[in-house]
């Protein structure tokens, strides 16, 4: 599988990174994972609702055709500015949110981005089944493939240590907070690593 994404500095430079992936100073990125259904790009939109004008935000889906309204291989950026203790620090603080598949994640872990992983799991196969027929994006047939790999993407997510963070998406709101405290807990290790001032994290 083809890893595609942009790097954008905090300098406002970018960077197109395609296959290669380059280490990158500045706030870990955000690797975001789990089946078709389990919730990611709600989950997105949320933040990206929340933040309007403080985050910007962004995904790449690199398996599945893209849904109406949406472009291929589209690479959205969580990008967090205008924050006072970024401000303070005279930095825009950048995280890149990576929505990638269990293949994409395997790739990235053999690379030195270092990014923090996350985990978007459905409470079961009986309310991801329901949730992606309600969702009537699929035919049969890909409704019966992404369960199929839902299934194999749950097994090997249980893996130890390959996931940082796993959320459960049962309750949306209770999943959405769990995902923004994994988000701000990676913007303090950043701001911590590389600007040392502790009086800012408060
Ligand atoms: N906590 C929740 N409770 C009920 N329904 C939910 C919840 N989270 C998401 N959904 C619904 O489940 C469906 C699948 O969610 P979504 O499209 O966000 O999944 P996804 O992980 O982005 O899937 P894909 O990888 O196929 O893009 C959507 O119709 C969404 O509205």
């Amino acid at each position: 599988m083809k890893v595609n994404f942009v790097l954008r500095f905090s300098e406002g430079r970018f960077l197109s990174v395609s296959g290669v992936i380059l280490a990158m100073a500045g706030p870990r990125p955000v690797v975001m994972s789990g089946p078709s259904g389990a919730g990611k790009s709600t989950l997105l939109k949320k933040l990206l609702n929340e933040f309007d004008g403080v985050f910007g935000f962004s995904v790449s889906h690199t398996t599945r055709n893209p849904r109406p309204g949406e472009e291929n291989g589209k690479v959205f950026w969580l990008i967090s500015d205008n924050k006072a203790a970024v401000q303070a620090v005279q930095a825009k603080n950048l995280i890149c949110i990576l929505d990638i598949d269990m293949q994409g994640v395997k790739n990235i872990k053999r690379t030195d981005l270092n990014p923090i992983y996350v985990s978007i799991q459905p409470p079961s196969m009986e309310i991801l089944e329901k949730r992606l027929r309600d969702r009537k994006t699929e035919s049969e047939e890909s409704l019966q493939k992404r369960l199929h790999a839902a299934k194999v993407d749950m097994e090997i997510s249980k893996e130890p240590g390959l996931f940082d963070v796993v959320i459960i998406n049962d309750d949306l709101n209770i999943a959405y907070g769990k995902l923004k405290d994994a988000l701000l807990e990676v913007r303090l290790s950043s701001l911590s690593v590389h600007h040392k001032r502790p009086d800012l994290l408060n």
